[in-house]
């Protein structure tokens, strides 16, 4: 079994001046190299739980541990530098004119040398698949574009972690797929750990595990497959179960053998076209 990169322990957290706690009783791992989906309704606690691992937040009670860095003012910095975010619109993560120099920003800020960063800056971009668009400028770059320059900005900075929050959620379906498999391919490769923050199940079946919190509390905890199962209960908490999960379900109800994994929409156009149906 891998080791955990983060380990947040009985978290407890309210704003200032609030009773109720924002998080409560928070306990969770992400091991190293795994890419785990936080999901939840709106108000669920999922943007307070990514600024906590941002060090924006710090909890009331009990302990969060990023790359073994206990979450306290001295290590913020080391765990930022291990921990990239990446958030939800992509318009206001521009800083740079062109896409080059978005992606040294970062770099620059953290005083990598000259030919060091040219380097990191062109192999950054060439792992999102946007190295032929070096030289141009923002406004001409579609939404998922742009969040693939945010991601390369990210990995420059050759950190452990990166967190999505809601990075795909202003996306067209197009973009988001982009970027999906952007995130996916460098999981893969390099062993990154991913965090996504998304009130998106189509997103989150995507991961290795999901979390579902509500509330502030982790409401239950498992593979996409095992909480897809939970169908009628998700739709109560107020999240929307993926289309090829509800038609899967639907099927079988009418005594189609549909496999009873969970399909993602390939995979049921597929297993569509070519089973024999026991109807
Ligand atoms: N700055 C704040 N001051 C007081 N309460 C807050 C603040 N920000 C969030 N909250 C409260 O904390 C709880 C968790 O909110 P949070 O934004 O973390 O949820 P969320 O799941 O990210 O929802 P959303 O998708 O709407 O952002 C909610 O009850 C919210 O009203």
């Amino acid at each position: 079994m891998k080791e955990n990169i983060i380990s947040i322990n009985h978290v407890h957290f309210r704003y200032p001046g609030q009773t109720v706690y924002a998080l409560k009783d928070v306990s969770l791992n992400v091991a190293k190299g795994e890419w785990l989906a936080i999901v939840g309704h709106n108000g669920s606690g999922k943007s307070t739980l990514a600024k906590m691992l941002n060090g924006l937040h710090y909890p009331e009670e009990g302990q969060v541990t990023i790359c073994n860095f206990p979450l306290k003012d001295e290590f913020v910095w080391d765990i930022r530098r291990r921990l990239g975010m990446v958030f939800q619109n992509p318009d206001n993560q521009f800083v740079g004119t062109t896409v080059q120099d978005d992606v040294a920003f970062g770099l620059e800020n953290n005083g990598i040398p000259h030919e060091v960063m040219v380097e990191r800056v062109k192999a950054s971009l060439q792992r999102v698949g946007m190295l032929d668009f070096l030289n141009q400028e923002p406004h001409h770059l579609s939404g998922g574009q742009k969040q693939r320059v945010a991601i390369a900005g990210v990995i420059a900075l050759q950190p452990d972690i990166i967190l999505l929050d809601e990075a795909t959620s202003m996306l067209d379906p197009r973009g988001r797929e982009e970027v999906l498999r952007t995130v996916r391919q460098l999981k893969e490769e390099q062993d990154l750990t991913v965090i996504s923050i998304t009130h998106d199940l189509e997103e989150a079946s995507r991961a290795d595990r999901i979390i579902v919190l509500n509330k502030g509390s982790v409401y239950r905890e498992g593979t996409p497959e095992e909480i897809f199962q939970l169908n009628e209960e998700l739709i109560k908490l107020g999240l929307d179960v993926p289309f090829p999960v509800k038609l899967s379900e639907i099927l079988r109800l009418q005594d189609f053998e549909i496999a009873s994994n969970y399909l993602s929409e390939e995979e049921l156009v597929r297993e569509l076209w070519t089973s024999n149906f026991k109807k």
